[in-house]
C-alpha cells in the first residue's frame, strides 16, 4: 500500500496531496505525536512537551516525497542518492517502497565508516533521529548517520520531518546533563540553528559545483 501511495505521490508532485496524501499525512502526524510522547516521556518531560514546542506544528512539520531514479554509476565514481547526512531537526518518519538503499552508519564519528543496510519491514515506518534532538539531550539521544545507495532500481520514499518551532529556545534538558555531565552546547534558538545548518550545507554545495 505504501508503494501504490509513494509511487502515486511523487508522480503527482508535493503541493497536490489530494485525499490518500492527506489520510497518510495524518498518520504520519499520529505516529509522530505518540513517539514524541514516548521520547518527552523517557527524558522525564510532561508528555507533551515536545508539542507544546511546536513539533507537530506547520511548517516545521512537513512532509518530502523522494524518487529515486536508481541508475548505477560506472565502478570508480562515487554516486549517492542521498550523500551521508544527519536531519537537522527532532526526528524524521521514514515510509519507504521496499526498495533496499537506505543505510546507517551507527558509530558516525570512527574510521572508516561502517554502513548497514536497513532492512524493509512491510508496514513499518523508519525512525530517525536528528541533530537538533541530539543537541537538546545532550548528546543521550543520537542523531542517525545515514544515507541512501542507489540499487540499480527506481525508489519512492516519504519522509516526514519534526522540527521544534522556530522561536524555541533548545536548551540542554534538564534529565540529561548534571555535575559531572555539563551542557555540551550553548542554547540556541531553532530557527537560528536551523538556518546556520542550511546556510552551511548550501554554501558547501555551492562551492563542490564552482
Ligand atoms: O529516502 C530515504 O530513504 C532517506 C531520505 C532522507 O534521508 C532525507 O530525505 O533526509
Ligand atoms: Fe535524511
Amino acid at each position: 500500500m505504501y508503494k501504490c501511495w509513494l509511487i502515486y505521490a511523487c508522480f503527482r508532485g508535493c503541493y497536490v496531496l489530494d485525499w490518500i496524501g492527506c489520510v497518510y499525512l495524518i498518520r504520519f502526524r499520529c505516529a509522530g505525536n505518540k513517539l514524541l510522547r514516548l521520547i518527552a516521556l523517557a527524558l522525564k518531560l510532561e508528555e507533551t512537551f515536545f508539542e507544546r514546542m511546536g513539533g507537530l506544528d506547520k511548517p516545521t512539520a512537513y512532509l518530502r516525497l523522494l524518487r529515486y531514479p536508481g541508475e548505477l554509476g560506472s565502478a570508480d565514481e562515487d554516486v549517492c542518492g542521498a550523500s551521508a547526512h544527519s536531519d537537522y531537526g527532532m526526528i524524521t518518519l521514514l515510509a519507504t517502497d521496499g526498495v533496499q538503499g537506505l543505510q546507517i552508519c551507527r558509530e558516525k564519528f570512527k574510521q572508516p565508516q561502517v554502513w548497514e543496510d536497513v532492512l524493509h519491514l512491510d508496514g513499518a515506518l523508519i525512525i530517525n533521529i536528528g541533530d537538533m534532538m541530539e543537541r537538546w539531550t545532550n548528546c543521550m539521544f543520537r542523531s542517525t548517520l545515514h544515507r541512501v545507495m542507489p540499487v540499480g532500481q527506481e525508489r519512492f520514499s516519504a519522509a516526514f520531518f519534526l522540527d521544534p518551532k522556530h522561536d524555541c529556545l533548545v536548551e540542554c534538558l534538564e534529565s540529561c546533563c548534571s555535575e559531572s555531565s555539563p551542557a555540551r552546547f550553548p542554547p540556541i534558538l531553532s530557527g537560528d540553528y536551523l538556518k546556520e545548518r542550511f546556510r552551511l550545507t548550501y554554501k558547501s554545495n555551492l562551492e563542490s559545483i564552482v
